[in-house]
């Protein structure tokens, strides 16, 4: 491929209009393009309806034009359907921008490692909710880990406590983020963007059900960007409010005279940190436990070993215990929730080895590649923690930290989400088994249940057995428990 005497770097031939869409996988397109790698190597060029678009399938590429030439891979697409679907206050759909930079210092200094660790006592709490939701009703054990997630990122943004039943707040934020991921999609977008007049249809028109979803996530998203904040505020401004990102913005940063824009700022920023995704990630570590028994018993013995039965484990133990540690990193490798990342968007073109990467085109790092790549992950598919360790017992010094993006826009929470997944995966292993669901003869069988489709990637509704370790615990015994360690 040429443009004038440049080279784009190599890539499928696609159909004039339709481009290389109809030789994707459309339900999860990180699939095709890993498999384009093996024909057209590590730095791909494509058309998707007509939008170019170059993928990076290794963690060196990536590295190489993300982060150390970030000054031109630090922009997002345009989408200009944001209004239309209520996406606007997004921060990982801002251009890199003034407002994009302001966004981005209000949750620097809220969830910078130093300042997240602030948080630590708040996740120990509602991990040991979280137990106590799964002792009383096992069977709801998802949606306990959903409102584990949502009111961890509750209390540390908007000093709010959610209730562990029916929040009302967490129901509207749950309502949007739902909606608003099936119409954020980068399928959804991009048929969006060239098929813009699908929102114009009247919404009873057969075939608008787009437009139908766009008006309702509107509603949602605006809902969710200002019933929280408008009672965080009230709490600072009263003096009432406990240390959390509103509280902090409010104290730190100076607004000078642009006050409404810093507020605009500060109440999408917090609505943006609902696209969290430790939900998803922990639902990956109960199917990767589910699967892997051996591994889900090594790591109780550990726990078991280092702190007893007698209290449950807190955020010092963690550097004693170096095979849950694994599991962490095992389960953000094996399934990355995010299996594209966010697209980047090129602000100038660039020439990267004989490559010519032109400017305005998506560039997405192919996170599942990266989590393919049998060099350093042999035998990919397998959840297998001890490929974290060094032949003498240590472990090695990868933290998966691609399952998070990259450069300028890598996740603002990672330090946050890490400390939250951990606290979740250990308490959870210290008190439950995860176990196969059985058929009707009683015999274990594979869980069956569908994958999400779109930006997002993990079980809808993943069918395990969760059994108390500790057969006849009672809801007055594992508070007992949680007593003793705090
Ligand atoms: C396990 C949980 C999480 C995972 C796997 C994850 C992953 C990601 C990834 C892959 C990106 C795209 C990075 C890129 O464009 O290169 C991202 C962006 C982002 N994440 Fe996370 N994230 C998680 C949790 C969180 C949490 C807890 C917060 C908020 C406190 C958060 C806030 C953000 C924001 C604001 C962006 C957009 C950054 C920008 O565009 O500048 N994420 N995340």
């Amino acid at each position: 491929k040429r443009t004038s005497n440049l080279s784009l770097p190599p890539g499928p031939k696609g159909l004039p209009v339709l481009g290389n869409l109809l030789d994707l996988d459309g339900r999860q397109p990180w699939i095709t393009f890993t498999q384009w790698a093996s024909t057209h190597g590590n730095i791909i060029y494509c058309r998707l309806l007509g939008l170019p678009v170059v993928v990076l399938q290794s963690q060196e590429v990536a590295k190489a034009l993300l982060e150390n030439r970030s000054s031109i891979y630090s922009d997002r697409p345009p989408i200009s359907t944001r209004k239309a679907i209520g996406s606007e206050f997004n921060t990982a759909q801002l251009r890199y921008s003034d407002e994009w930079r302001l966004h981005r210092r209000i949750f620097h200094q809220s969830f910078r490692p130093e300042a997240a660790d602030a948080y630590l006592p708040t996740q120990l709490h509602k991990a040991h909710q979280l137990l106590q939701g799964i002792i009383e009703t096992p069977e709801r054990y998802q949606r306990h880990i959903e409102l584990f997630a949502s009111s961890v990122i509750m209390s540390a943004v908007y000093d709010y406590d959610a209730k562990p039943k029916d929040d009302p707040l967490l129901l509207a934020a749950d309502k949007a983020i739902k909606v608003f991921v099936e119409v954020a999609s980068t399928r959804t977008a991009i048929i969006l963007e060239t098929f813009p007049f699908l929102l114009k249809l009247p919404a009873w028109f057969p075939g608008a059900s787009l437009k139908r979803l766009a008006i309702q996530s509107q509603k949602n998203s605006a809902a969710m960007v200002d019933i929280p904040f408008r009672y965080a505020r009230e709490r600072v401004m009263t003096a009432t409010s406990n240390r959390c990102m509103i509280s902090e913005s409010y104290e730190r940063i100076d607004v000078q005279n642009n006050a409404d824009e810093f507020e605009l700022a500060l109440k999408s920023s917090s609505a943006t940190a609902f696209i969290d995704q430790t939900a998803s990630t922990l639902i990956i570590f109960v199917l990767g436990m589910m699967l892997s028994p051996n591994a889900q018993k090594r790591a109780q013995a550990e726990i078991d070993a280092v702190i007893g039965t007698e209290r449950l484990p807190t955020f010092e133990d963690r550097s004693s215990l170096p095979y849950v540690e694994a599991v962490l990193r095992e389960t953000l490798r094996w399934h990355p929730v995010f299996p594209l990342g966010l697209p980047h968007y090129t602000s100038d073109s660039d020439m990267y080895n004989e490559h010519y990467i032109p400017k305005g085109v998506m560039v997405v790092a192919n996170i599942w590649a990266m989590s393919r790549d049998e060099a350093k992950y042999p035998n990919p598919n397998d959840f297998n923690p001890d490929r974290f360790f060094m032949p003498d017992g240590q472990l090695n010094d990868d933290t998966v930290d691609f399952s998070f993006g990259f450069g300028r826009r890598i996740c603002t929470g990672k330090h946050f989400a890490n400390a939250s997944l951990w606290i979740a995966i250990v308490s959870l292993l210290a008190t439950f088994r995860f176990m196969k669901p059985l058929d009707d003869d009683g015999k274990e069988v594979d869980p069956i249940f569908e994958w999400t489709t779109g930006i997002v990637s993990h079980p809808v509704s993943l069918p395990c057995r969760v059994l108390s370790r500790h057969p006849g615990t009672t809801t007055e015994k594992l508070s007992d428990i949680i007593e003793l360690s705090v």
